[in-house]
Parts: C-alpha cells; sequence; structure tokens
C-alpha cells in the first residue's frame, strides 16, 4: 500500500496524464488498483456483515421490537462465591420470626420503600431489578444506593431469566415474594405495548414457575392496579365489581396476571395476594406520573396539560400516598398464609386474595394542581385537553372496607400533607429542578 501510495504521490496531479500507457509503472500501478479495490470491496463486505448481524434486531422497522430485544438481549452477569455470599448476606433475617423475602422491581418507587421499610423491622430483604431505561436510571441507581446504606443488595437482572430465578431461590429459601417488577404506566401502553407482555405476563409466569417449583414455596404479595376496574362505573371500586372491561392494554395485563394468579394457586397451592394500587406518589416516586412531571413543569415554567371529561367533566384519582401504599403490603405479607405445595404439587388449597390499596377520596386534577402551585409558589401554565381515549379513565375510587378489615389497612396522609413532602424531597434531590432533565 505505501509502495503504492508513493507512486500516486509522485505521478503527476492531472489526472488525465495518469491514464498514460507509455508510464513504466503502468502494469504494476493497475495491478495495485485492483489489489486496491479487492481490499477495498472485501473491507465494505465485512462491514456489511458486522453491521446486518449485530445491529440487525434493534435495527428493525418497528420501534416496538427494537426496544423490547433492547432490553431481553441485555446480559447481567451474576453468580460466583462473592456474590452468593452477598445474596445471602442481604437475605438473611436479623429478627425472631422474621421473613426472608425477595422483593423484584427493588429499584423501583414502591419496591425500594417496601424494602427500606422491612429491613428497618429485621426481615432479610434481597431485591432483584433489571435496571431497565422506561425512566431515568439514574432514578433507580440513587434508589439503589439509598437501599444498599441499608444493607439490602439488589441483584441486576430481568424476572424472565428462569436461571437466575432458580439460582436465587438456591441460595435462598424465600418464605416471601414480594413481586413488583411490572412495566407501569398507563398512556405508555400504546407506544411498547410488547414491554407490558414482556415484564406483566411472561416475567409473572417465569417468576410462579420458579415459585411452585421452590421446596418449599413462598407466599407470594403482588402488585395489581386500580386501572383494571377499567370502564366500571360503581363506586367506590369494590374488589366483588366487575373487571373485565379493561380501559388500557396495561390494565388487561394486570387483569390478566390476577387470573393467571388464580391459576397457580388452583394447580399447584401457591399462596397468592394481588395488591390494586391507587395512583401512588411520593419522595422517590416516578417521573413518568402527572404529580411528577407537573412539578417539574411547574418549576420550569412549562406548560401542563390538564386532562378534562367530556362536557367540562372532571378527571379525579384517589391517589394514595407512598407510606400507606407500604404499610398495607407489609401487612399484606404479614397476613399472608403458607403455601400449600411442595416441589411442584399442590397438598391442599391456598390462600387467593385481592385487595384495594387506595385512599378512599378521589381528589380533581385540577385541585392536585391547586395543591402543587401553593407549594411551590408558583403558578402553572394550565392548559385544558381532552382526556385522551389511549387507556386513560375519568375517576377512580377505592373501597377500602376488605384491607381495612383483612389487613387493618387504614390510610392517614391526604394529597396536600403527602405532596407537601413529595415537593421537599424533589426540591433537595434535583435543587429545584436544575438536575431534573428526565
Ligand atoms: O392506579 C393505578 O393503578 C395506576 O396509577 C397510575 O396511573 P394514573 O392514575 O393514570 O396516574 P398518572 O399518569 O400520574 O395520572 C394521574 C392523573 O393525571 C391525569 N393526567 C395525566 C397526564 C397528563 O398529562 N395530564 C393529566 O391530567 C390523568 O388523567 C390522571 O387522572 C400509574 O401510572 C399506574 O402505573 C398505576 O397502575
Amino acid at each position: 500500500m505505501s509502495q503504492m501510495k508513493s507512486h500516486i504521490d509522485s505521478a503527476p496531479s492531472t489526472p488525465g496524464k495518469f491514464k498514460m500507457d507509455k508510464s513504466p509503472y503502468s502494469h504494476r500501478l493497475r495491478f495495485h488498483s485492483s489489489l486496491f479495490k479487492l481490499t477495498f470491496w472485501s473491507f465494505i463486505f465485512i462491514g456489511l456483515i458486522f453491521i446486518f448481524f449485530f445491529r440487525s434486531p434493534s435495527s428493525s422497522s418497528s420501534p416496538i421490537s427494537s426496544d423490547l430485544s433492547r432490553r431481553s438481549l441485555r446480559t447481567y452477569s451474576w453468580g460466583g462465591p462473592t456474590w452468593e455470599k452477598r445474596v445471602r448476606s442481604s437475605a438473611k433475617v436479623r429478627s425472631r420470626n422474621g421473613f426472608s423475602v425477595l422483593v423484584t422491581g427493588a429499584a423501583g418507587f414502591v419496591g425500594t420503600h417496601v424494602s427500606a421499610a422491612l429491613k428497618r423491622r429485621g426481615d432479610g430483604v434481597l431485591g432483584l431489578d433489571n435496571f431497565n431505561d422506561y425512566y431515568d436510571p439514574a432514578l433507580k441507581r440513587a434508589r439503589q444506593a439509598l437501599l444498599e446504606r441499608t444493607g439490602v443488595f439488589i441483584v441486576e437482572g430481568d424476572i424472565n431469566d428462569i436461571a437466575l430465578l432458580k439460582k436465587l431461590f438456591e441460595v435462598v429459601a424465600f418464605t416471601h415474594v414480594m413481586h413488583l417488577a411490572a412495566q407501569a404506566g398507563v398512556r405508555y401502553a400504546m407506544e411498547n405495548p410488547s414491554s407490558y407482555v414482556h415484564s406483566n405476563l411472561a416475567g409473572l409466569v417465569s417468576l410462579l414457575e420458579v415459585c411452585k417449583s421452590a421446596d418449599p414455596q413462598p407466599s407470594i404479595v403482588w402488585a395489581s392496579s386500580s386501572s383494571v376496574y377499567g370502564l366500571n362505573t360503581r363506586v367506590p371500586f369494590s374488589e366483588k365489581d366487575r373487571t373485565d372491561q379493561p380501559a388500557s392494554l396495561y390494565a388487561a395485563t394486570k387483569k390478566a396476571g390476577e387470573e393467571i394468579a388464580h391459576t397457580y394457586n388452583h394447580i399447584y397451592g401457591l399462596s397468592l395476594t394481588g395488591l390494586r394500587f391507587f395512583t401512588v406518589y411520593g419522595p422517590w416516586g416516578r417521573p413518568d406520573m402527572a404529580y411528577f412531571f407537573f412539578t417539574r413543569d411547574i418549576l420550569k415554567g412549562k406548560s401542563i396539560p390538564i386532562f378534562e371529561a367530556p362536557n367540562h367533566g372532571t378527571v379525579a384519582r384517589d391517589f394514595t400516598y407512598i407510606d400507606d401504599i407500604v404499610k398495607g403490603c407489609v401487612a399484606a405479607l404479614d397476613t399472608a398464609e403458607k403455601s400449600t405445595g411442595s416441589g411442584g404439587k399442590k397438598k391442599g388449597p391456598a390462600q387467593l386474595r385481592v385487595f384495594n390499596l387506595g385512599n378512599t377520596s378521589p381528589v380533581p386534577v385540577s385541585d392536585l394542581v391547586g395543591i402543587l402551585e401553593r407549594l411551590l409558589k408558583l403558578k402553572a401554565k394550565r392548559v385544558i385537553m381532552k382526556l385522551p381515549r389511549n387507556g386513560d379513565v375519568q375517576f377512580t375510587h377505592a373501597n377500602i372496607s376488605y384491607a381495612q378489615r383483612e389487613l387493618g389497612y387504614k390510610p392517614t396522609t391526604d394529597l396536600q400533607a403527602g405532596l407537601k413532602k413529595f415537593v421537599r424531597w424533589y426540591l433537595g434531590y434535583y435543587g429545584g429542578g436544575k438536575k431534573s432533565d428526565q
């Protein structure tokens, strides 16, 4: 190549002169030029093969499959003596009659709070989370750091990874699983339906498969959603009401989860408790939720879209503060009966429950914005918009008498008090909005 380069460099700059076949070097030049072409095209060919094999799944025409493949192809490293030691130590029970709990979605909003609460009272807690990028992973990492300081280790992995789940049950005989890993969010289901199937259906089944084969089988408490009430118009929503009209794919996957839970309870004797959370909010919350991004956008002076139902109908939510939800989750674990099966075989009927965990006082979204304005001492740029027809329901309202009776569940934080705590956390964490580019 360098020889060829020197020929070219020494050749006259006029292109036409280069074609003169009288040149004593013309023969060698032609040979070198075809060698150059061969090398050049070989590189192009190898490059194309490389691009085809290594990029094709994520460069598929559908953004859905590309996103899903990005998530499911991600590999996590786990295993080894040091890793097992950390798993064991994190899951070690430190109080009398304490539980050993596997918390999936531990770097999530509810997962972090529940893990911390369990650890505080002496339960052994091991987290599992895939740290996906549905929202700012830096927030998940910050929650992880918080939990690490309390002695909770979060294993990085996906609930669809059966080998990993089996390994965790080999290392620790979990008494309970708090299953909070999920693809959340009502509106995002229009954008990325597959991720709901991946996490809320396939992931749930993987987890239940491993739990049913474990010996002893753990008791499982898991997150369903208020969205299962869908188009139901009877208020307040009771667990006895129909839930066969979901208004979003998200709701449909949660409802399907409840049916899947029934199956595993029926066939394998797994003790299963589903908790229908009602719009949970609070410090360390999810940036995709309205109260969170309203706060961010009011601080930035950006306009905020406030949904309104037809004929100026009010849109309202039974916003529930995180500490109340945590109490409900812990009470559900405390009252969960043992699974009755072992090694994949049912020995007798097992407990199967579903509870509403709400606040029982719906608040219009416009009032939520009013509270935020007062707390932030800023006026919001409100833009009234039609309630989109992509999954949102007009209102939610929980009847919590069943949870009250069985779990002693009694929410104590109203929206004003809860948002005050959220705003204080938000300003401390993001420093008045400077860091909040999620
Ligand atoms: O209760 C539940 O089960 C669900 O609660 C929330 O869903 P959602 O109540 O829709 O919460 P947000 O997305 O924070 O919306 C809160 C309210 O603000 C309204 N909103 C939302 C977004 C927006 O731009 N403007 C607006 O007015 C919504 O219509 C809704 O009434 C969570 O996002 C779900 O993961 C959870 O399962």
